[in-house]
């Protein structure tokens, strides 16, 4: 099998040949004819295949579980194992309340688990009995050593991997789910060939998912693509045909696309990157309508309406948050200064960068409104999470700003629907640092609803876009009567009637929207 490896450099050759870099796209066309030429459409490739009867996944996460809940569900004569070193998530997992919150996972859960659906912590059972198995494992940004704060931490995919091929007693086709630097599918293969028993086959697929939390069911259900990249072998080319078919239970043959593994590793980071860069792009843009008198949400909307452009992520906000965009742009980065691109690593920082600003002048700005202090001032803060509909605070902008708020002095009331208390003081604390979780207790209280957490507050800070959030679903008429005056709320999320509130009586000041109250004396002189 070690013969693939030249095979792998010439590959990238061989696609960029097919190619036709002169052609200029339609407008209408720029895309489609693109996605076609690259890829192997599935019902072209009329390849004898395994079928799938056992699949396994290594990691019960955010994605594993959704991903694998939704293909059991889907394909009912397909057992599917989820495993987890992780005996508590596992044991939630296998309980009436999951470990993750997300709009209709439980019914699918439901549908599938003690049918064909089993959740386990018995890893090496899982990967035996598989013929295809997940890797979807944790991949998050390294703290320490080479690469600290930039390149992913591979250290769970190598040990899932090294997992795989010390019980593998038959062939197995292992799926890269987890979001990977390019050509990581490379490593996995030399850890596989040099650890595994004799004579076992390993074909690798990159299949990176492509779910956004709090949609997750609807994005698996309904994607807008499936991708699965492969070596262009003819056993690359089975093993992602079977995949294929996993998928074909309920996703369309041609929604299913095949490229090239580093083709595919490498679009999931570039998604991720170019999502992320249409966030900072409008929340930089924000910052020029609060200075003068243009409503970031109106140019949005014009902005949108151009085809080429798109209505969606477009909604300026307090930051963008969640575990992935941060930490694949970061890789992104690394990925560039390995390859000695500099100029390119700028580029894609400065998306980080950006949605750094982003928070630091949002607290900026609540800090200038209220009268340039913050010491002894009560702050509700609405939202922990980093979006709605999920209970997931992982690099939510939420944090950023309360650790703001504490430096400046203030208190603190928080209240999320969804957010675990010790979530919370996870978040906010160093772990295992006892003397700063009294610290931070000191200066930060949660509240058991909204109306609880304002009740006294200089002023309230959306930072997340919770539905129940919206002036038509909290009375904020009984908000006002129990805050101090003038009372404030700071809108992060563009989701408040500011003429509404305003007529109760609120100071309301709203990102991307310019400053409406307080201007410093300096202003009139
Ligand atoms: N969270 C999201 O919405 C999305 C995440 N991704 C990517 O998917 C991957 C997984 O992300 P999440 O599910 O959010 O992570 P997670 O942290 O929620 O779950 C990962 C799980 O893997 C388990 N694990 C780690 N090493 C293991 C091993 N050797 N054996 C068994 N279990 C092991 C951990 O205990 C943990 O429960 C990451 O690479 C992420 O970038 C991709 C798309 C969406
Ligand atoms: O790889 C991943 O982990 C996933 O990352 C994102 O999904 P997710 O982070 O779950 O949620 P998003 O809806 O993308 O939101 C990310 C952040 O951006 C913010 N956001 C989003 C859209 C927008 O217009 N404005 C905005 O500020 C959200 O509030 C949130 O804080 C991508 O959307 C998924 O396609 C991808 O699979």
């Amino acid at each position: 099998m070690s013969n693939l490896v030249p095979k792998l450099e010439s590959l990238a050759v061989s696609v960029t040949n097919q190619l036709k870099p002169n052609e200029e796209p339609t407008r209408e066309g720029a895309i489609t004819p693109r996605i076609n030429r690259l890829s192997r459409p599935l019902e072209a490739i009329d390849i004898p295949h395994k079928k799938i009867n056992s699949i396994c996944c290594i990691g019960a996460g955010y994605v594993g579980g959704p991903t694998c809940a939704v293909i059991a569900a889907k394909n009912p004569h397909v057992k599917v194992t989820i495993v987890d070193l992780n005996a508590a998530r596992i044991a939630a997992w296998n309980s009436d309340k999951l470990p993750i919150y997300e709009p209709g996972l439980d019914e699918v859960v439901k549908t599938a688990r003690g049918r064909n659906l089993f959740f386990s912590t018995d890893v090496e059972g899982g990967i035996l009995d598989a013929d295809l198995i997940f890797v979807s494992v944790n991949t998050p940004t390294k703290i320490k050593g080479i690469g600290a704060g930039f390149a992913a931490d591979l250290g769970y995919v190598e040990s899932a991997t090294r997992k795989i091929a010390e019980v593998a007693k038959s062939d197995k086709i292992v799926v890269e789910k987890s979001t990977v630097p390019c050509r990581t599918a490379q490593s996995m293969r030399y850890i596989l060939e040099a650890n595994a028993k004799p004579d076992i086959k390993f074909d690798i697929l990159s299949n990176p998912e492509f779910l956004a939390e709090g949609t997750a069911i609807s994005d698996l259900f309904y994607p807008d693509r499936v991708l699965i990249g492969s070596l262009d072998t003819e056993s690359g080319r089975s093993a992602a045909a079977s995949l294929a078919d996993v998928y074909a239970g309920w996703v369309a043959r041609d929604q299913i696309i095949t490229m090239n593994l580093w083709s595919s590793e490498l679009s999931k980071l570039a998604a991720n990157a170019i999502l992320a860069q249409r966030i900072s792009s409008i929340n930089a843009l924000s910052a020029i309508c609060e200075a003068t008198g243009a409503d970031i949400d109106e140019v949005s909307y014009a902005c949108g309406l151009d085809s080429r452009i798109g209505p969606k992520f477009l909604k300026a906000s307090v930051g963008f948050g969640g575990s992935c965009f941060q930490k694949d742009i970061l890789n992104l980065v690394y990925l560039s200064e390995s390859l000695h691109l500099p100029e390119v690593a700028t580029y894609w920082k400065q998306v980080v960068e950006m949605n750094e600003y982003q928070k630091r002048r949002f607290t900026n700005r609540v800090i200038s409104c209220l009268f340039n202090t913050l010491t002894g001032k009560k702050i509700a803060v609405f939202g922990f999470a980093f979006k709605k509909d999920t209970g997931d605070t992982r690099e939510s902008p939420a944090i950023t700003l309360v650790n703001y708020f504490r430096e400046e002095k203030a208190y603190i009331s928080i209240y999320d629907p969804q957010v675990d208390e010790a979530q919370i003081w996870m978040d906010l604390t160093e772990p295992g640092v006892v003397d700063e979780t009294e610290a931070v207790k000191r200066q930060v209280s949660i509240a058991a609803d909204p109306y609880k957490a304002a009740a006294g507050a200089d002023a309230i800070v959306i930072c997340t876009e919770w539905n129940e959030f919206r002036d038509t679903a909290l009375d904020y008429q009984q908000i006002y009567k129990e805050m101090k005056k003038p009372a404030f709320i700071f809108d992060g999320r563009l989701i408040l009637d500011a003429k509404k509130l305003g007529r109760i009586g609120f100071k309301v000041e709203t990102i991307g929207r310019p400053r409406t109250t307080f201007v410093q004396t300096t202003d009139f002189e």
